[in-house]
């Protein structure tokens, strides 16, 4: 069968994106094919019935894909990308989700008409509760843009940016965002048992209230801020504890240093 979609690096994030693919059925595992140097990450693609490559060199001469995805690390991309180029001048779109790697990097190693897309997506894509955010250069058509949309929307919710400068911050927010929330998670069960609970009981009730008050956010129409207060009686337990998060504006300024070290990494990598 005719392959559609060629993903270069089937590692952390590009097996999550593949396997909510498969597993929504937007795309026949037989018309994808994985190119991936690590043995047992190939095998675990070729589990969801994708056809499996070493190294590029190896995809079949007749191969016409509609797509190329790369997702391998940005340290190495430029190493990876010439490969591809002859999918590049047969038409195919060329998506990346690296941070960093900006769009004229691709232009410059696979001709300044190619028609680009960057994504950056986050792991709960791998459960259809990711959050995806696009830019796309001027040469993406619209049957382009559709065929990627369609796809990637098995992922999670799916924005566009219009100006490519904002996916470092983007990259910064959501991409590494949910490293931040698991950390959280790991603190406020630490937290629990610092406070005397076992740590499975600990562990539980961090998870499922983060699960919750993330549910919660994002079902309710109230604004987050409002959902806070709900939970905070007058001179009750919420407040006797926001007054620690929130004093000198403590949990957002180390929020915003955070993101900031995020951005400025994801600049860093553009080179
Ligand atoms: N992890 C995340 O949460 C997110 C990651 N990203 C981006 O996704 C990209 C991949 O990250 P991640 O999945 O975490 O990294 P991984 O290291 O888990 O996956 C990358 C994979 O690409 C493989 N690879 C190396 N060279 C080639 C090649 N020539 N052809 C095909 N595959 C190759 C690597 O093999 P080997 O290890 O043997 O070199 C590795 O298995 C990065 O650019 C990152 O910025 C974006 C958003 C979120
Ligand atoms: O840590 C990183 O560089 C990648 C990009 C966003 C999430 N993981």
């Amino acid at each position: 069968m005719a392959i559609d979609l060629i993903l270069a690096g089937c590692g952390n994030m590009g097996y999550a994106m593949l396997a909510g693919w498969v597993k929504a059925g937007r795309i026949p595992a037989a018309r994808v094919a994985v190119v991936e140097p690590n043995e047992s990450l190939r095998a675990r693609a070729q589990m969801l019935g994708v056809s499996v490559y070493a190294d590029a060199v190896e995809i079949p001469a007749d191969c016409q894909p509609k797509l190329v995805i790369f997702a391998v690390k940005p340290q190495v991309m430029k190493a990876v990308v010439p490969a591809y180029q002859r999918f590049a001048e047969m038409g195919a779109a060329i998506l990346s989700i690296a941070a960093g790697t900006p769009v004229a990097v691709f232009e410059s190693l696979l001709g300044s008409d190619a028609a680009v897309i960057r994504c950056m997506p986050n792991t709960p894509a791998a459960i259809g509760k990711g959050m995806l955010v696009l830019f796309s250069n001027a040469h993406v058509t619209e049957d382009q843009d559709t065929f990627v949309r369609d796809l990637i929307s098995a992922n999670g919710a799916v924005a566009t940016i219009p100006n490519e400068d904002l996916m470092d911050a983007v990259t910064a927010v959501s991409g590494s965002g949910p490293a931040y929330i698991f950390h959280f998670i790991e603190a406020l069960t630490a937290a629990g048992e610092a406070a005397g609970l076992p740590s499975d009981v600990a562990k539980l009730l961090a998870m499922q209230t983060v699960y919750g008050a993330g549910a919660l956010a994002a079902d309710s129409e109230e604004e987050p801020g409002k959902l806070r207060e709900n939970v905070t009686s007058p001179n009750g337990t919420t407040a006797a504890a926001l007054d620690v998060l929130m004093g000198g504006d403590r949990l957002k300024t180390l929020l915003v240093e955070a993101v900031d070290a995020a951005k400025k990494r994801s600049i860093e990598l553009r080179d």
